[in-house]
C-alpha cells in the first residue's frame, strides 16, 4: 500500500490545471448508456471513482473505449444485463445513477445499496420516492435495490431534503418517462446543471436545472452526443485553500470562478487575496489569516465537500472560528488526525470550535475519507517536518495526480510505499 510523504514548509507557487468534475462525470457517464448511439465525453477526470464506474458499465455490456487519458467513447447498445455487480457498487456512491439510467431506458434496473465516503448515514429514501412517483415498484432485498415499471409516467415530485443524488437520479429516469415531470426543491449544484446539459445534448428536454424547480418532458429515445465536462469545483477549491495555507501564490486554471464564489468569499473574509480571471482564479496570501465562521449548505452555499479543507486552514488562523456541518452528521473524523499535528479543534455535535494555532508539526496520519484526506495533505504542506498520510486510496477517488500537481507547484510531496526504505531515502535526498 502506498502513502503520501510530505515535507512541509514550502509556499506553493505557479499554475495548476483543474481536471473535470468527478461528481458531474459520474452522472454523465451513467446517462451515456441511455442511448444506443455512441457518446464521446471529454475532460473526464482520471480518478478512481470514474474508473470504477466505467468498469461497472462494461460489466453490463456497454462498450467503453478510452480515446485518451481524458476522453472516452461509450456505446450502450450492447447492454445485456440490468444488474450491477456488488463488487463495483460497494466502492463508490454514484453507482446508483445507473439505476436511474437503466430504469429510464429499460424500465428496470438492479443495484446493490451504494458505498462512497462514510460521512453519515446517507439514506436514499428520496431517490426511491422519486422512482415510485414515476410509477416504478422499488424493492430492497438482501442489500439490493430492485426497480421495475410497466410504464414510467411523469409526475410532480417534491424532495423533502435537497439531495444532489436524488435530483440527478430522478432526472435520468424522468427523461425517458411518458409526459412531464416536475422536481421541486431540487439541488442546484453546478454538476446538476452539467448533467442536465448533457442529457439535453442527447435530445432530452430538461429545463430549469440550476434552480429549485426542474421541468422534464420525457422523450422516447436519446441520441449520441459529444460533450465536455465542467471543471471540478472542489478540486479547484482545495488548491485555493492549499495556496492560502502555505502563504503561496497560485493561479488555478480551467475553472468557472462563479462556482467558487462561496470559497472565494470565505478566503477573502480571512484576509487572503483572490483575483477572478476569465477561466482562472489567482490566490495568494503573505501572512497568517484571520478567523471566520462557516456553515455548509447546498449550492450556492458553502460546499460540505470543502468543509475539512477550510477547517484545516482555520486551524492555523488567528482567533476562534466556528464551523457548522449541516449536510452530513459524521464529517469531522479528520479532527483526531489533525490533532496529532498540533491543531486545537473541539467537536460538539455538528459544530467544530477551532482555536487557531501558529504552527503544526508533521506526523503519521490516516485519511478517513476523500476530502478529509485532502485536508491532511494541505496540513502536511504547512507542517514543520515530515508527514506521512495513510489510506490515500480515498484521496485518489477524487483527485487526479494530486502529488504530481502539488509537486509542480513546488511542494515536497511524493507517493511511496513506506515499507520501501530506499524510496523514502530517495525522497529525502531529492529535497535535501
Ligand atoms: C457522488 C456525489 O455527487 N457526491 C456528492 C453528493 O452526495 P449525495 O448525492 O449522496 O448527497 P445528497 O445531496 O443526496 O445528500 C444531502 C443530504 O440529504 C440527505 N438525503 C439524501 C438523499 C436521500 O434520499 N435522503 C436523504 O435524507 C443526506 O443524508 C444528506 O444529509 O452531494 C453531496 C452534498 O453536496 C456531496 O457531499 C457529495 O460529494
Ligand atoms: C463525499 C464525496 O463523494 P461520495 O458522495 O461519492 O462519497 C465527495 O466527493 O466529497
Amino acid at each position: 500500500m502506498e502513502q503520501y510523504i510530505i515535507k512541509g514548509g514550502k509556499p506553493l507557487k505557479g499554475e495548476v490545471n483543474i481536471s473535470g468534475a468527478k461528481n458531474a462525470a459520474l452522472g454523465i457517464l451513467a446517462a451515456a448508456i441511455m442511448t444506443d448511439e455512441t457518446v464521446t465525453i471529454d475532460n473526464l477526470p482520471d480518478v478512481r471513482d470514474i474508473n470504477v464506474l466505467l468498469q461497472a458499465m462494461e460489466g453490463i455490456g456497454a462498450k467503453v473505449e478510452r480515446v485518451g487519458k481524458h476522453v472516452v467513447k461509450i456505446n450502450g447498445k450492447g447492454i445485456s444485463s440490468i444488474s450491477i455487480d456488488y463488487e463495483y457498487i460497494r466502492k463508490i456512491r454514484a453507482s446508483y445513477y445507473l439505476l436511474g439510467a437503466l430504469l429510464g431506458k429499460y424500465k428496470k434496473g438492479q443495484v446493490a445499496l451504494p458505498g462512497g465516503c462514510n460521512i453519515g448515514s446517507r439514506p436514499i429514501d428520496q431517490h426511491i420516492k422519486g422512482f415510485k412517483a414515476l410509477g416504478a415498484t422499488v424493492k430492497i432485498e438482501q442489500g439490493m435495490i430492485d426497480t421495475n415499471a410497466e410504464v414510467l409516467r411523469g409526475n410532480h415530485i417534491y424532495l423533502d431534503v435537497v439531495s444532489v443524488g436524488a435530483t440527478i437520479n430522478i432526472m435520468l429516469a424522468a427523461c425517458m418517462a411518458e409526459g412531464k415531470t416536475l422536481i421541486e426543491n431540487a439541488a442546484k449544484e453546478p454538476h446538476i446543471v452539467d448533467v442536465a446539459n448533457f442529457l439535453n445534448s442527447m435530445g432530452a428536454n430538461v429545463k430549469g436545472a440550476g434552480t429549485d424547480v426542474i421541468r422534464i418532458t420525457g422523450v422516447q429515445s436519446l441520441h449520441g452526443s459529444e460533450y465536455s465536462i465542467i471543471p471540478d469545483q472542489i478540486e479547484a477549491g482545495t488548491f485555493m485553500i492549499a495556496a492560502a495555507a502555505t502563504k503561496g501564490d497560485v493561479v488555478i486554471r480551467n475553472v468557472i470562478p462563479k462556482h467558487l464564489e462561496a470559497i472565494t468569499a470565505k478566503l477573502e473574509e480571512m484576509g487572503a487575496c483572490v483575483e477572478e480571471l476569465d477561466d482562472a482564479v489567482h490566490v495568494f496570501a503573505n501572512e497568517r489569516l484571520g478567523n471566520t465562521h462557516v456553515k455548509t449548505l447546498p449550492y450556492p452555499g458553502f460546499p460540505t465537500d470543502m468543509q475539512p479543507q477550510i477547517s484545516m486552514l482555520l486551524a492555523l488562523s488567528k482567533g476562534t472560528s466556528i464551523v457548522t456541518e449541516s449536510i452530513f452528521e459524521n464529517r469531522f473524523k479528520y479532527v483526531d488526525e489533525l490533532a496529532r499535528m498540533g491543531t486545537n479543534i473541539k467537536v460538539e455535535g455538528n459544530t467544530a470550535i477551532i482555536d487557531g494555532v501558529e504552527k503544526i508539526t508533521g506526523a503519521v496520519v490516516s485519511a478517513p475519507d476523500l476530502r478529509a484526506g485532502a485536508a491532511l495533505v494541505v496540513a502536511g504542506l504547512v507542517a514543520e517536518g515530515y508527514t506521512v498520510i495513510d489510506h490515500i486510496e480515498y484521496v485518489e477517488r477524487g483527485y487526479e495526480d494530486f502529488e504530481g500537481k502539488m509537486k509542480a507547484l513546488g511542494a515536497h510531496m511524493d507517493k511511496v510505499d513506506m515499507e520501501d526504505e530506499r524510496a523514502i531515502q530517495k525522497f529525502k535526498l531529492k529535497i535535501s
